[in-house]
């Protein structure tokens, strides 16, 4: 399979609940993702974001529509063994809860050097020295590395879920609310993380997040979704700046004066 250069997402649709009542998490979402890009997808609760990042890495399937990674549908990929390695090893997902991603009675070193291993191919001792270079990236005390996910604050135990998937240089990372439940000082560094891994690797992000601020300041692209749509997708200069859409200037009232900072 070759490299990272396209995630093309078409006319997406997955329901949830039974066939009478079911109901569209994601009713017809399209887009696409291409090296370099950072991708915000943003909206309120509900909106069906977390599923549609959940499909974009092959964790949810849909009902209808087709993901594909370079031209091949992500059905077809995730059937062969070769085919799902290498597509793990192109891109990582980092989610929200942290304290059921990780094994409790593994050590964060032996979670973190599990990828690099299996996906990398790298021997143990040079698995463990990817993983203490990722550690340190992160801004993590090495020695925390040898503890287990309960021994350390939640907020680092979302920086080492973000290191475990860095460990094998993905070339494109989807983030679940990586950052919403932590405080603002520890936000604003694994932004900046985020941004700088994309911007020198030349990886693409997805992130989705509610927090328009966060989301601004570490895209260039924006998406707004509402009731499983995309309402809105555009530069995000473009989207804080002239929304074209009621819904997102409503978005846009609810975060004035929090401070919404422009993409770089
Ligand atoms: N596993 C599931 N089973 C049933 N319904 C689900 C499931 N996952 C999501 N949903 C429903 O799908 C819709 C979209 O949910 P989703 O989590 O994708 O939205 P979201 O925008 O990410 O929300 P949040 O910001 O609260 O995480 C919601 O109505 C949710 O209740």
């Amino acid at each position: 399979m070759d490299a990272f250069a396209q995630l093309a997402v078409s006319s997406v649709v997955k329901y949830f609940g039974p066939a009478r009542s079911r109901h569209a998490a994601v009713d017809g979402v399209s887009l696409s993702v291409e090296p370099g890009q950072r991708l915000g997808v943003v909206g309120e609760s509900g909106s069906g974001k977390s599923t549609l990042a959940r499909m974009m890495v092959g964790l949810e399937r849909p009902a209808a529509g087709e993901i594909s990674f370079n031209g091949v549908a992500m059905g077809t990929l995730l059937k062969m063994r070769a085919s799902r390695v290498e597509l793990r090893r192109e891109v990582q997902f980092v989610a929200q809860d942290t304290t059921s991603s990780f094994d409790p009675l593994r050590t964060l070193r032996d979670s973190i050097r599990q990828p690099a291993q299996h996906l990398l191919g790298l021997s143990s001792r040079d698995a463990d020295a990817k993983v203490d270079e990722t550690v340190a990236l992160l801004g993590l005390a090495p020695a925390l590395v040898d503890r287990h996910p309960a021994e350390v604050s939640g907020g680092q135990r979302q920086r080492f879920a973000i290191a475990r998937a860095l460990v094998v240089r993905p070339r494109l990372l989807v983030c679940d609310e990586v950052v919403s439940a932590l405080d603002v000082s520890v936000q604003g560094s694994i932004l900046n993380l985020l941004k700088r891994y994309c911007l020198e690797s030349g990886a693409a992000l997805v992130f989705v997040s509610h927090g328009l601020p966060a989301t601004a300041f570490v895209c260039s692209e924006l998406v707004v979704m509402r009731h499983g749509k995309v309402v809105e997708h555009g530069d995000t200069r473009q989207v804080l700046h002239e929304p074209k859409h009621p819904y997102t200037a409503s978005l846009l009232a609810a975060f004035r004066g929090g401070g919404a900072r422009s993409a770089a």
